[in-house]
């Protein structure tokens, strides 16, 4: 099974705003206009990598219950583990009309440098509610179709690292998410 999954209220809201506040009050965020992939495509986002340490445990055992849930009920890959640890990312609306809003165009995340080569499923966690932001829409190929992730502040989507997906330009407010990805040996 090949099609996105989604699980509601993996997180609550107090832990989405734990992880907001993760990030607003790090120094390590870091900016991104371009990124690559199998397809480089316009990113225009902050971001901040989480390694697994005693304030972030709990959200990578979250995670990892997730992925093992819906590995044996859906997906059945073979799997590793999270080796990139997890990345908070804001999408910010435009300030102003010469600047550009925050984005994702469509891109796949398996890749053919580094790390990205070995990933077999990607996690998108919404952190915002979803009345917090217009547009950040993220749309996942389905079979074709495109299909539309759940809003919800907390839900989970997970889908194969192979299907191209983007996250839609936001118009006004701000969109935070929580992504991973779950490696394993090459697909064959
Ligand atoms: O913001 C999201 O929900 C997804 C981000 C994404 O596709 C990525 O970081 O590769
Ligand atoms: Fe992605």
């Amino acid at each position: 099974m090949t099609r996105p999954c989604v699980q509601e209220k993996l997180l609550t809201p107090a832990e989405c705003q734990r992880l907001i506040e993760l990030f607003e009050a790090s120094s390590d965020v870091a900016a991104a206009r371009l990124a690559g992939g199998v397809k480089s495509s316009i990113r225009k986002c902050h971001y901040l990598w989480l390694d697994d340490t005693d304030k972030t445990s709990w959200v990578f055992l979250k995670l990892a219950g997730l992925v093992s849930e819906v590995n044996r009920n859906w997906f059945q890959f073979d799997l590793e583990d999270l080796r990139e640890g997890l990345q908070l990312i804001r999408y910010d609306a435009p300030l102003d009309e010469q600047s550009p809003p925050g984005r994702y165009g469509a891109h796949m995340d398996i890749g053919t440098t580094g790390s990205t080569t070995t990933r077999k499923l990607s996690i998108s966690v919404q952190l915002s509610d979803g009345q917090a932001y217009e547009g950040g829409a993220l749309k996942v190929d389905d079979e074709g179709k495109g299909w539309t992730a759940p809003r919800d502040q907390g839900t989970a989507v997970v889908f194969s690292s192979f299907l191209q997906h983007e996250v839609c330009p936001v118009t006004a407010g701000t969109r935070y998410a929580l992504v991973a990805w779950v490696h394993g040996p090459a697909f064959r």
